[in-house]
């Protein structure tokens, strides 16, 4: 294959004027930009951006050549961090989406080799987005950004304001104020470098000797050399989230923005060792993300880089309103009171409090109303003047890009009215007939466990995910979700915030959440990025007040749609749940037998020596096992002759059944909100 090459005879160097990029940098007396050079990559009218293995080798010669031995070590030991930070703790999918073994300092963008079109830039350079975080999001495919990102980012990185942002699920929060956050950490960094006395000094002066006035495709005149001494490796920033897949999905967005800058990030969470976790903060990360309850364990018990949490300079609380709610995450108030003591600090530090709910407000659970009688439902003013003193904002912006609906704007929504007794079809139903990839939320770990066993006799085995799995299962399971077409995950509201997984294209509420916010986020997992989705409640008498609240806060002024079920397919499928169940419940009979004879287990234990399965069930009866395991056994035959036919005419998607608004049979004619006509609770 021809090698690309460049032709840089015309090259020039223009001056460039940077709309709210370095213009307050130390030092910077100009930025130039290398203008009017071709590539000839034996190629012709081709994409730049998609250009692979083209060097830019004549007008960068001393950066690719003059690297300090100080920075070949800063490279390595930065290379580290990440092995340690990702690749061990790292699940399969973590792998696989990794990015290539660079780390941020190591590739700056000064050292890259393929020619870019600069003006594809524009759209995020327009919202004061430097370069070096312009690029890796256009390499991404984020051509410009979203309307949440377009009115936080200037307000924040030119402004500095704080910012309390809602917008819809799936609308590109997280780089709304990780974007924020990485530049002024950058900028933090440019002015914190220390005098050749240090150790990193020399490595920075070293840089800017090697790079003079070349830095890749942008010249820079000058740069300060007599900054303070400050320290480059210190906390600056902490995201604080809910869930640890979160964590560690936001500790992903942001290592790939920060993919030419020198800023490193690292994750803490819980259900992970915590002799690792210390380890990665010896690395001493600029950003930390975390969950509360292991943040506080960590600071509470002295971790040197955690010790400096109060200097932190900027502070983001995601998927916010829950975690302030009282009761919730304790250890999220303590860590906020712990760095709001000194307020000289606290007036240095940006803040940014993200969620989609943020300007919704639902009645306080009964629990909290029972403990505080006097406790009323706040208003939406209410709810972020709570937030703002908590978290201690200051110079603050609202920015609520919500919809009327509360859900996302390409959202499907539907419901199917049933009894208690029958979500168990109408689950089975919709898993048969629409293999793709769904969604199931549960509001108990109890309802996932039962769920999981029955599906899985039922030959449609789903991936569990609740807060009593170990860490690794859970993320393993989400692996598994995220790669398999027509995968089920079966959670409980663990998964319901944040989470992004890609193509979800249906998200199923097995029981009605209690709260709208509940209902929004968990919905929120489908139809993000502007791509389509579905979310179907399935909504039993018992459970009409939730819904009827969930609509009255969202200010539907409808009903919600009717789910068109193919009444010859729901016959199909009860059968075979009602074997399913008999299935689930001969297992457990047999189990929980089995565990009677934990006199057999404990002697086992005593002696230190194993017994096998056979020898158990001959210490049980006899003739009671053989029974439970023939009427297994018959029941499982039954089941897979009744597999083996097909349950009705297979649907390529329940979305497009919900858009056709043609049902086939309406399974129940509720009035809207009216109790009566509902069929009774059967048990
Ligand atoms: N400017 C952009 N252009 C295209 N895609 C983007 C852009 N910004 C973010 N994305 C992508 O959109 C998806 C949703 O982003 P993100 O997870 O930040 O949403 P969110 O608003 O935080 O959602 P939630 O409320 O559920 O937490 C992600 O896959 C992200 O990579």
């Amino acid at each position: 294959m021809k090698k690309p090459k460049v032709i840089s005879r015309k090259a020039e160097w223009k001056p460039v004027t940077l709309e709210g990029g370095f213009t307050d940098l130390d030092g910077l007396i100009g930025i130039e930009e290398l203008v009017d050079y071709s590539v000839d990559t034996g190629k012709k009218s081709e994409n730049p951006l998609k250009r692979k293995g083209t060097v830019v080798e004549d007008e960068i010669p001393k950066t690719k050549k003059r690297k300090t031995k100080a920075k070949k070590a800063q490279k390595k030991s930065s290379n580290e961090f990440h092995v340690e930070d990702i690749d061990k703790s790292m699940t399969d999918d973590e792998k696989r989406t990794k990015k290539p073994k660079i780390s941020p300092q190591s590739s700056s963008i000064d050292e890259k080799t393929e020619p870019f079109d600069n003006s594809a830039l524009l759209p995020w350079t327009n919202i004061c987005v430097p370069e070096e975080l312009s690029r890796p999001l256009v390499e991404m495919g984020f051509e410009s950004p979203t309307e949440i990102q377009r009115l936080c980012i200037p307000a924040a990185i030119k402004g500095r304001r704080d910012i309390l942002g809602a917008a819809e699920t799936g609308s590109g929060k997280t780089l709304a104020f990780g974007l924020p956050m990485i530049y002024g950490i950058m900028k933090n960094l440019e002015k914190d470098v220390p005098n050749s006395d240090g150790d990193d000094g020399s490595e920075f002066e070293s840089d800017l000797e090697d790079n003079e006035k070349d830095i890749g495709c942008v010249k820079v005149s000058n740069l300060g050399l007599d900054r303070p001494q400050g320290d480059q490796n210190r906390l600056y920033g902490l995201v604080v989230t809910p869930t640890r897949e979160l964590a560690i999905q936001i500790r992903d967005h942001i290592y790939a923005a920060v993919k030419y800058t020198p800023v490193k990030v690292a994750v803490i969470v819980g259900g992970m060792s915590i002799d690792k976790q210390q380890r990665l903060l010896r690395k001493r990360p600029h950003i930390v993300i975390g969950t509360p309850g292991r943040l506080w364990e960590l600071i509470s018990t002295g971790d040197q880089h955690l010790a400096n949490v109060r200097q932190i300079k900027f502070l983001a609380i995601d998927e916010t309103d829950r975690m302030i709610e009282r009761d919730h995450y304790p250890e999220l108030r303590s860590l906020l009171e712990c760095i709001n003591v000194d307020e000289s600090l606290v007036a240095q530090r940006q803040n940014f409090v993200f969620s989609a709910t943020l300007t919704l407000t639902h009645d306080a659970p009964k629990y909290l109303k029972k403990r505080r009688r006097k406790m009323k439902n706040l208003t939406v003013e209410q709810k972020l003047q709570n937030l703002i003193d908590l978290v201690g904002m200051k110079n603050y912006k609202i920015v609520d890009v919500t919809q009327k609906s509360g859900v996302a704007q390409k959202l499907k929504e539907a419901k199917i009215s049933c009894t208690f007794e029958e979500k168990d079809f109408y689950l089975f139903y919709l898993l048969s007939l629409y293999r793709e990839r769904t969604l199931v939320f549960c509001n108990s770990i109890s309802a996932v466990r039962r769920l999981a066993s029955l599906l899985t006799a039922l030959g449609r085995p789903p991936l569990p995910l609740h807060a009593n799995m170990q860490q690794r299962q859970r993320l393993k399971n989400l692996d598994k979700f995220k790669t398999s077409d027509d995968g089920i995950l079966l959670a409980t509201d663990v998964a319901a915030r944040g989470l992004d997984i890609p193509a979800v294209k249906n998200v199923i509420h097995y029981q009605v959440p209690r709260t709208s916010e509940g209902y929004v986020h968990r919905s929120g997992r489908t139809a993000r990025a502007e791509k389509d989705g579905l979310t179907i409640l399935l909504v039993e008498p018992a459970e009409l007040k939730f819904y009827t609240r969930i609509c009255l806060t969202l200010k539907r002024e409808k009903d919600l749609t009717e789910f068109p079920i193919d009444m010859q397919a729901l016959a199909n499928v009860k059968e075979r749940v009602k074997l399913g169940r008999e299935i689930d419940s001969l297992a457990l009979r047999l189990k929980k037998q089995r565990s009677e004879t934990g006199w057999l287990d404990k002697a086992a234990e005593e002696m230190d020596i194993i017994i096998d399965d056979e020898l158990r069930d001959r210490e049980m009866d006899q003739d009671q096992i053989a029974s439970i395991r023939r009427a297994l056994n018959t029941k499982k035959r039954q089941l897979e002759k009744l597999s083996a036919k097909s349950i009705g005419r297979p649907t390529a998607s329940a979305a497009a059944t919900v858009e056709t608004k043609k049902p086939i049979v309406k399974i129940a004619k509720p009035k809207f909100f009216k109790k009566k006509n509902q069929p009774t609770k059967v048990k």
